[in-house]
């Protein structure tokens, strides 16, 4: 995932570093300038040249912070780019898998997704920040340290591999105790969260204790979660310490003896502890910290954002044939909501033939939105099957955009950006001619001019009417590459005239259009009639179904009065 987005930025992270290489040039100057400084300057009794090599050093430090300031830009480019990247995947995959029956996708997937994405946005920007300064900056001080007292240099090389073996060795227990804690942290808001939406109920039934003991077990989980970190965090403190005070220790032990047998002159002395009191042992710290720790929590955050952006499976294997034909079929379908209750199908066998305009009826209740939802696939039935050209609707192909079957429901969903995007929806590929026609065809064309043409754009959804809403849908379906068009209720706002206008376009095409009945007349075109009452569905024409069935007729009889 990270790659991807270091690939798209690859200008932008070598300029990042080339400023960074600025930002740290202070570091391989400091202990030499400070030495000679001191040597041929005022140790020396000369004044004017000490002051002049401490001036460079200051003319340093400043180049140095104007590296910091230009690389804040190419930083916050990535950062920034990587943030909407994940937020974007992760979203969009629990979207997807939350139209897969048998996933459970619920609101706190998205919440815990883009929590995360926003937590390793932060520390992505500090483990860049430190990382691309610090790794130039050790490499810098051991650079200046063998020049000025190589023997120091040395101790500090090792201090340092040291410091990075113990670190590396410890890796795998840290990640999994950081792993375990953000587990437990996770585990314990969910409880928390289900307890506090159910308090009412929880009081309600007297199980405030049995609610207060479950959530003390997820209290001492996180906190014995947490201990375990803190403990390891000692360990690595403890070594960090070593690591980095032991050149200096050995410099300052040494120091006398050095000094009087002349292998480091007073600045040198000086100079090399510049080196590893100004910079080595900081930059040790700032390591361990970004490595060693916002290293491996970004290595764990990303393994549960990962977890997030999982796509739903392909089809299964014994998915075969596209269910392209256009023929939807059921098969002693049975389907209640839940398994105590009534079913709202009850053994229902349809053949809806390819190409045909069939309309639903039924008591409010009766199951049609169910009905629509089984042929979309959106739910499974418990008994039974229900097939698309012979192939399980749950088994074809579920990629974005769904290519077999477009349902629209009542509620016309419409989001902010250009006429093109909201129409192209269920089709990205459409051409602009294959929208125009789209919108002539259902009657869209003036709503669209009205908005500036495909490029204009929708900024609040909340101006357009309800029927402007469902026009804006039905062009989508019409411009979708689906077969199969389910529209359920999606005309209702529409005057009876433009619904017909609408209706007749999608059955033009020679698609198979199911349309849930809002009004009558809907049924009066259709070429058969499907009623559903009592899980059972009566099938007919108009004229058929309103002499053989009361209840039709009823319902005929109730809209014509409307
Ligand atoms: N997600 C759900 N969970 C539990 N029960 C549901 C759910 N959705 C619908 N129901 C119930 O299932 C029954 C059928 O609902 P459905 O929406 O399919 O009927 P309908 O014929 O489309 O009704 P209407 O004409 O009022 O839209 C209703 O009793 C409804 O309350």
């Amino acid at each position: 995932m990270l790659g991807e987005t270091a690939r798209r930025h690859r200008r932008d992270l070598l300029r990042l570093l080339g400023w960074s290489v600025l930002e740290a040039g202070p570091t391989l100057v400091s202990g030499a300038l400070v030495a000679a400084a001191l040597d041929r300057g005022f140790l020396a009794g000369d004044f004017a040249t000490g002051a002049l090599l401490l001036c460079c050093y200051a003319g340093v430090v400043v180049l140095g912070g104007f590296g910091a300031r230009q690389a804040v830009q190419p930083l916050a480019e990535v950062v920034e780019s990587l943030r909407f990247d994940l937020v974007s995947r992760t979203v969009r995959a629990t979207l997807l898998r939350g139209v897969v029956p048998g996933e459970r996708v619920d609101g706190r997937s998205v919440e815990g997704a883009t929590k995360h994405t926003e937590v390793l946005r932060m520390l992505i920007s500090q483990l860049l920040t430190v990382l691309r300064t610090s790794v130039f900056s050790l490499v810098f001080v051991i650079a200046g340290l063998f020049w000025l007292a190589p023997a120091v240099a040395w101790v500090s090389v090792g201090s340092t591999a040291l410091v990075v073996l113990v670190l590396a060795s410890t890796a795998r227990g840290w990640q999994r105790r950081v792993r375990d804690g953000l587990l437990a942290e996770e585990k314990l808001s969910a409880t928390a969260s289900t307890t506090l939406l159910g308090l009412r109920d929880v009081v309600a039934v007297g199980a405030a204790e049995r609610a207060t003991r479950d959530l003390a077990v997820d209290v001492d989980a996180h906190a014995d979660a947490v201990n375990r970190i803190g403990r390891v965090v000692a360990g690595r403190v403890a070594v960090l310490a070593l690591g980095g005070r032991l050149p200096l220790a050995v410099l300052l032990l040494t120091a006398p003896q050095a000094v009087s047998s002349g292998v480091l002159t007073p600045g040198e002395l000086l100079g090399a502890a510049t080196y590893l009191i100004g910079s080595l042992d900081p930059v040790l710290r700032a390591l361990v910290r970004v490595v060693g720790d916002i290293g491996l929590q970004i290595g764990v955050l990303l393994a549960r954002v990962q977890e997030y952006a999982r796509l739903p499976a392909d089809p299964e294997p014994q998915a075969t044939g596209s269910g392209a034909t256009g023929e939807v079929a059921l098969r002693g379908v049975d389907f209640a909501y839940g398994p105590a209750s009534e079913k709202i199908l009850d053994g229902v066998d349809l053949t809806i033939r390819p190409g045909e305009r069939l309309v639903v009826v039924g008591p409010s209740g009766a199951g049609k939105s169910t009905l629509a939802n089984l042929i979309a696939g959106l739910d499974t039935p418990q008994r039974g099957e229900v097939t698309l050209g012979g192939v399980p609707v749950t088994g074809l192909d579920r990629r974005w955009p769904r290519r077999s079957v477009t349902l629209l429901p009542q509620e016309a969903y419409v989001f902010s950006g250009s006429v093109r995007e909201n129409l192209a929806y269920l089709n990205p590929d459409a051409t602009d001619a294959e929208l125009e026609l789209a919108c002539a065809a259902v009657g869209a064309d003036e709503l669209v001019a009205s908005r500036g043409g495909l490029d204009g754009r929708i900024d609040s959804p909340g101006e357009l009417s309800e029927g402007q809403k469902q026009l804006v849908t039905l062009v989508r379906a019409y411009a979708s590459p689906a077969e199969v068009v389910v529209l359920d209720e999606a005309t209702c706002h529409l005057h009876p005239e433009r619904e017909r206008r609408a209706e007749d376009a999608f059955a033009a095409t020679g698609r198979t259009l199911v349309v849930i009945a809002h009004r009558i007349s809907s049924a009066m075109r259709a070429d058969r009639v499907v009623l559903l009452h009592g899980g059972a569905v009566d099938v007919g024409t108009h004229l058929e179904l309103r002499t053989s069935s009361p209840l039709y007729a009823d319902l005929v009889g109730y809209w014509n009065e409307a």
